[in-house]
């Protein structure tokens, strides 16, 4: 009697390996046209031709037939807000006039866990309803938001990174902690969090704006007793924004010089945005190893300014790619890099589909630190798969009549798809995605 949960998923695998150099590096990734993954308890425990791994596994395994679809390692969405689920599509501004009509308001009724919980299930349903099975989200400055986002991900089995944002000034009395409490309160969700199951706390100081240099090194601390966790904040994203951090902090050299100062940069640092960056902000960020997070449906949705990716590469800088919802406006990554390839077209920066697809996987994964375990079909790791239907609407299908290669298809996904073409998305090897309705 073979494991319960072991199952044969067989279908048209792909997997990168290293970001492509071109379009015909074709040593970055794997395809298997007939391919299997064996998943045994959560991990993928084998991948091959689907023959071999038939022959080799119990004679009663359930076999999962995907086929046409293609098989990928399940979307990595590095940077989103849990608490905007309702903010989205708001008509609005720029940046700080978004925050203060819509975003805060929407925040403060976090401090009602039940809101919680209740808004915790829509957006983890969006999340795995488009593909994605990893995020790094923004929650309240409630701790109670952190509870109902961490528990949530636990029942479905989801690697998720998140924390409490900390913000004590420049925001509504009801959003707004003190650096104290913020200390206190996140040190206590991280000692409860970061490690249990598939959990990792992220420590959110929101941006310069809302933190008092108090806060900020008291992220800093934190950052520095936990240097296993990640921290994730704002920067350079919107003129005003920059405008008003520098007379916050007059002191410092720039505004990456404010982080900077109170120790917030490294290898697990991920900075929302980097669109606005000087020349000393860019050798800081390469020395420091901290990530430029690419948001670009909220980048346009904000009017804020196109990322230069192509720059901050040759920099040296470790770049992601993500949704920023609800300033972003799809909770999709396909529909991200859509409007991502657009803004980089507009520099003459044209990215291939290939790169695209391994950014949302492997490249995220990479940029969190963790890619030992996600965004990747390799043997050992956690079976956080997705499965993908390139014919998923009559558009679709059309297109897909004159098709003759795996890039062409996948930038097909990447043009016309969103969650309509997410089959299946499976996180530690079981099937996840909300039923339609
Ligand atoms: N896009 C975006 N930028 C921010 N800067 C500070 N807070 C936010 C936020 O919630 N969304
Ligand atoms: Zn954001």
């Amino acid at each position: 009697m073979a494991d319960q949960r072991t199952k044969i998923l067989r279908g048209r695998l792909l997997t990168f390996h290293y970001a492509p150099l071109g379009p015909d590096d074709t040593a970055s990734y794997s395809y298997e046209e007939d391919g299997a993954l064996l998943i045994e308890g959560g991990t993928i425990a084998a991948r091959g031709p689907f023959s071999g791994i038939e022959k080799s596994a119990p004679d009663d395994v359930e076999v999962i037939d995907h086929r046409p679809h293609l098989i990928l390692p399940g979307f990595i969405d590095t940077h989103i807000h849990f608490p905007q689920a309702e903010v989205i599509a708001s008509w609005a501004d720029q940046l700080l006039d978004w925050l203060n009509d819509y975003t805060f308001p929407a925040e403060m009724k976090f401090a009602d866990k039940a809101h919680g919980k209740r808004i915790a299930r829509a957006f983890y349903d969006a999340l795995l309803s488009h593909g994605t099975t990893t995020a790094s989200a923004y929650c309240s400055s409630h701790p109670n938001s952190v509870d109902a986002y961490f528990e949530e991900a636990e029942a479905r089995g989801m690697l998720m990174l998140g924390g409490k944002t900390m913000m004590d000034r420049n925001a509504p009395a009801g959003l707004c902690d003190t650096a104290q409490s913020s200390y206190d309160d996140s040190k206590a969700l991280l000692e409860k969090w970061h490690g249990r199951g598939r959990a990792h706390y992220v420590i959110t100081p929101r941006f310069a704006i809302t933190s008092s240099p108090g806060q900020l090194e008291a992220a800093g601390t934190l950052l520095k007793a936990y240097p296993h966790c990640h921290l994730q904040t704002h920067i350079n994203e919107n003129h005003n924004e920059i405008a008003f951090t520098r007379e916050l902090f007059p002191e410092a050299a720039d505004y990456l010089g404010v982080y900077e100062g109170f120790g917030l940069l490294g290898a697990k640092t991920l900075l929302g945005h980097c669109i606005h960056m000087n020349a000393r902000e860019l050798s800081v960020m390469q020395e420091t190893g901290s990530v430029a997070v690419f948001c670009p449906t909220s980048n346009l949705f904000l009017g804020s300014g196109l990322y230069d990716k192509k720059g901050l590469e040759a920099a040296g800088i470790r770049t992601a790619i993500a949704t920023d919802v609800g300033g972003g406006t799809n909770y999709s990554m396909l529909r991200t890099l859509d409007e991502g390839y657009k803004i980089l077209q507009l520099q003459r920066q044209r990215m291939h589909p290939l790169i695209s697809f391994y950014w949302i996987t492997l490249g995220n994964a990479k940029a969190l630190s963790l890619a030992d375990r996600i965004g990747t079909l390799e043997p050992g790791t956690d079976a956080d798969l997705i499965v993908l239907d390139a014919r998923a609407t009559p558009p679709m299908a059309l297109r897909m009549e004159t098709v003759e290669s795996l890039s062409e298809e996948l930038f097909v996904l990447q043009t016309l798809g969103d969650d309509r073409a997410v089959v299946e998305a499976y996180a530690a090897g079981e099937k996840r995605k909300p039923a339609p309705g």
